[in-house]
């Protein structure tokens, strides 16, 4: 799996390569915005608990349970929008694992027409997380129970691919 290093800078997908690279050094050619993700679990080695958060905004995603992260910004790497966003909503700083790979080129998740996300695994380093921006709540979820909550309806592959990972499928 590609590792957590340094990525190129970006700010759409790109379509048309199929690599992790190709997408973290995106050519323009697509409109489609490029996401981060952090699955954010209580310890990377050994894995026990996962980090969900509920959306405050827009109003048709509002209440709907998500990774913490957010758009990459023009000339703005992939990670280090992520580490961005994740100390914005948060307010923690993170150390990241493998990354999640995704089905499309780039290794991308589709979040509807308009989006795709790079999803990280990470733990926390410092700091405690608290719903400082963009959530209501957060709340750690059991490997085993992935599913307690209710996922945006584009989380949901990617949750059932992280309960994969995890050894534990989410329970349906
Ligand atoms: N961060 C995040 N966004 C997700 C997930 N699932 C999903 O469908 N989305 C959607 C919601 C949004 O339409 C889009 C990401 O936008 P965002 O609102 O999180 O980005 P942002 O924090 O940079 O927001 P802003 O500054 O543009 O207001 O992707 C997810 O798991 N995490």
């Amino acid at each position: 799996m590609p590792r957590a290093g340094a990525g190129g800078q970006v700010g759409s997908t790109g379509r048309c390569c199929g690599t992790i690279d190709d997408a973290m050094s995106s050519t323009h050619q697509t409109p489609v915005r490029l996401v981060v993700g952090a699955a954010i679990v209580d310890d990377l080695e050994r894995p026990t608990r996962m980090l969900s958060a509920r959306r405050t905004e827009p109003s048709a995603l509002a209440g709907g349970w998500e990774l913490p992260g957010g758009k990459v910004d023009e000339g703005e790497s992939p990670l280090s929008a992520l580490h961005r966003e994740v100390l914005e909503e948060l307010g923690v700083r993170i150390r990241l694992g493998v990354h999640v790979p995704g089905p499309l080129p780039g290794s991308t998740w589709p979040l509807g027409d308009r989006f795709e996300m790079l999803v990280w695994l990470a733990e926390v380093v410092e700091g405690v997380p608290a719903p400082i921006e963009d959530h209501d709540e957060l709340r750690w979820l059991d490997l085993g129970d992935l599913r307690a909550v209710g996922w945006l309806p584009a989380d949901l592959p990617i949750v059932e691919r992280l309960g994969a990972m995890f050894g534990s499928p989410p329970r349906s």
